[in-house]
């Protein structure tokens, strides 16, 4: 059974649509990125799907439950964007307390402790933790009683590269243990590797939901090629591969998916006189860019 299915969901605010006709579904073991400008709609999507705003107009169902019932709300993990957490307990002591809550055993939650990597900190008060020690606090919190759904709002916000890195770890052994993820993010670069499918909002509308690949290629965004030759060449080689030279030794070439053999070709063909060869893709900012835009303009 599909674990997240919303199928054509509305939601007013007075005559501003928030959410428009969304469809999304994710299946167990998925990671999906939602994507969106401020004000977007994805965290009224995930109040939906959490029950916290009824739905009326289109269907949620988590599991095949209605959001809000008792079964959706146990197959589902939570991590708000900004997470509470009383300073005068020991994480150890919150976590415990969060237990109790979901009626999980509590010796579930030191076992969590030691996966988001908390075991060392466990018994220091939580007003002395870091932000990033804050956000593991949270995320083990969603992860109690092994949820089926995984719902992150922005979890990622505020760490450095190293606890974004393993972050992400674990989000990964939670997928492959067979949780469907749903995570809101407004850092791009990151979830280039560590994501399936990437959804992106754009006014209320969902405007793409694909794998990267897919985006990239429907998008047809245009390919960077960078070539670095030696000194005394480097005039001719730009003007001969029609590219814009840079600085001492780069030129700067773009060109479209399809050309991008025919232009290594032609590249290398100029022999030794060639340095390096740099190829990238058009990146998830573009991307997204190109989406959004791409809707607003009603193209
Ligand atoms: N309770 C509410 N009453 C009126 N308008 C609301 C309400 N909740 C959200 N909105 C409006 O709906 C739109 C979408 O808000 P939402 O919080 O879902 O966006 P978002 O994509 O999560 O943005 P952000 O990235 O800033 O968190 C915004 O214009 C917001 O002002």
């Amino acid at each position: 059974m599909t674990t997240l299915a919303v199928e054509n969901v509305s939601k007013n605010y007075g005559t501003l649509e928030t959410v428009s006709n969304v469809s999304l579904s994710i299946e167990a073991g998925e990671r999906v990125a939602l994507l969106g400008h401020n004000g977007a709609g994805k965290t009224t999507l995930l109040r939906m799907i959490l029950g916290l705003t009824p739905v009326v107009s289109g269907t949620i169902k988590v599991l095949g439950s209605n959001p809000g019932s008792r079964h959706s709300r146990a197959s589902i993990g939570f991590l708000p964007e900004s997470v509470a957490f009383h300073g005068a307990l020991t994480g150890r002591e919150q976590l415990r307390h969060f237990a109790r809550l979901k009626s999980v055993p509590v010796h579930v939650a030191d076992d969590l402790l030691d996966r988001v990597g908390l075991s060392n900190a466990a018994d220091r008060k939580i007003r002395t933790y870091s932000k990033g020690m804050r956000q593991r606090i949270g995320l083990a919190q969603a992860l109690l009683g092994q949820p089926k759904l995984a719902l992150l709002d922005e979890p990622t916000s505020g760490l450095d590269p190293i606890s974004r890195h393993e972050f992400y770890d674990i989000v990964e052994e939670l997928a492959q243990s067979g949780t469907a993820v749903l995570l809101s993010s407004h850092a791009l670069t990151e979830l280039e590797t560590r994501t399936d499918r990437i959804a992106i909002m754009s006014q209320g509308k969902l405007v793409a939901d694909n794998s990267l690949v897919r985006l990239r290629q429907n998008a047809g965004l245009p390919i960077r090629v960078n070539v670095t030759t030696t000194a005394e060449n480097v005039d001719v080689v730009a003007e001969r591969l029609g590219g814009e030279r840079i600085n001492g030794c780069s030129i700067l070439l773009t060109c479209q998916q399809d050309e991008k053999i025919s232009k290594l070709s032609q590249i290398t063909a100029f022999g030794e006189i060639i340095k390096d060869v740099d190829v990238t893709p058009g990146t998830l900012e573009e991307l997204y860019r190109h989406y959004s835009v791409t809707e607003s303009e009603g193209k």
